[in-house]
C-alpha cells in the first residue's frame, strides 16, 4: 500500500494562469502579423510606404494610456507593442518580397487600410494588453525566457517560415 500517496518526480506543474497569459501573448502576436499580410495588401502597388511612423507613435502613445487605465506597467506594452510593430514590418517587407519575385502570388485586391485593417490591429492590441497584464507574473519573474520560449515554440508550429521570423521579433523583448 501507500502507492498512491506517492509523488512522482517528473510530473509537470500544470501551467499557471499567467503562464496562460504567456500563451495568449504569443497567440495574439501571431494573430497580428496574420492582419500583416493584409496590410501588406492594402499598401501593394500604391505609394504607400511600408512603414508610417506617426502612425506607430498613435499606437503606442494609444497602449500606454490604456495600460495606464488598466494599472498595467506602461514601459512593458510599450516595449512589447514596440516588438509587435517591428515584426510587422518586417512580415510587410518579406511579402513585398515574395511578392515582387513571383507576380503571381500577388494579391490582387486591395483591404482598406483605415477602415478595416487597422481597427482589425486595434482590437487586437485591446486582447494584448490584457494578456500582459495577466502575464506580468511570469514576465517580471526568472522563469519568463522559459515559458516565452514554450509559448513560442507551440504557436509557431502552425506559421510558414516568415511569420514565424515575425513571431520570433515580437517575442523578443517580452521579458524585462
Ligand atoms: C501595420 C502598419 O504598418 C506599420 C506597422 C505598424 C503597426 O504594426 O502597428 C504601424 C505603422 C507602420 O509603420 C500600418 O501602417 O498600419
Amino acid at each position: 500500500g501507500g502507492g498512491a500517496e506517492q509523488k512522482k518526480a517528473a510530473e509537470p506543474t500544470a501551467p499557471s494562469p499567467a503562464d496562460k497569459a504567456v500563451v495568449s501573448i504569443a497567440s495574439l502576436a501571431s494573430e497580428r502579423l496574420g492582419i500583416a499580410d493584409r496590410v501588406a495588401a492594402s499598401k501593394w502597388g500604391t505609394d504607400k510606404p511600408i512603414e508610417d511612423p506617426p502612425r506607430e507613435k498613435q499606437v503606442l502613445d494609444d497602449m500606454a494610456k490604456r495600460a495606464s487605465d488598466m494599472g498595467v506597467d506602461g514601459e512593458a506594452v510599450q516595449r512589447i507593442f514596440r516588438d509587435q510593430i517591428e515584426a510587422n514590418k518586417l512580415v510587410q517587407r518579406g511579402l513585398h518580397q515574395q511578392w515582387t519575385a513571383a507576380p503571381a502570388t500577388a494579391p490582387t485586391t486591395r483591404p482598406d487600410l483605415a477602415k478595416e485593417v487597422r481597427p482589425a490591429l486595434d482590437r487586437i492590441g485591446g486582447d494584448l494588453l490584457t494578456a500582459i497584464r495577466d502575464a506580468q507574473p511570469v514576465l517580471t519573474g526568472p522563469q519568463c525566457a522559459a515559458s516565452v520560449e514554450r509559448a513560442r515554440t507551440q504557436v509557431a508550429a502552425s506559421l510558414d517560415e516568415l511569420h514565424r521570423q515575425g513571431l520570433e521579433r515580437a517575442l523578443l523583448h517580452a521579458c524585462r
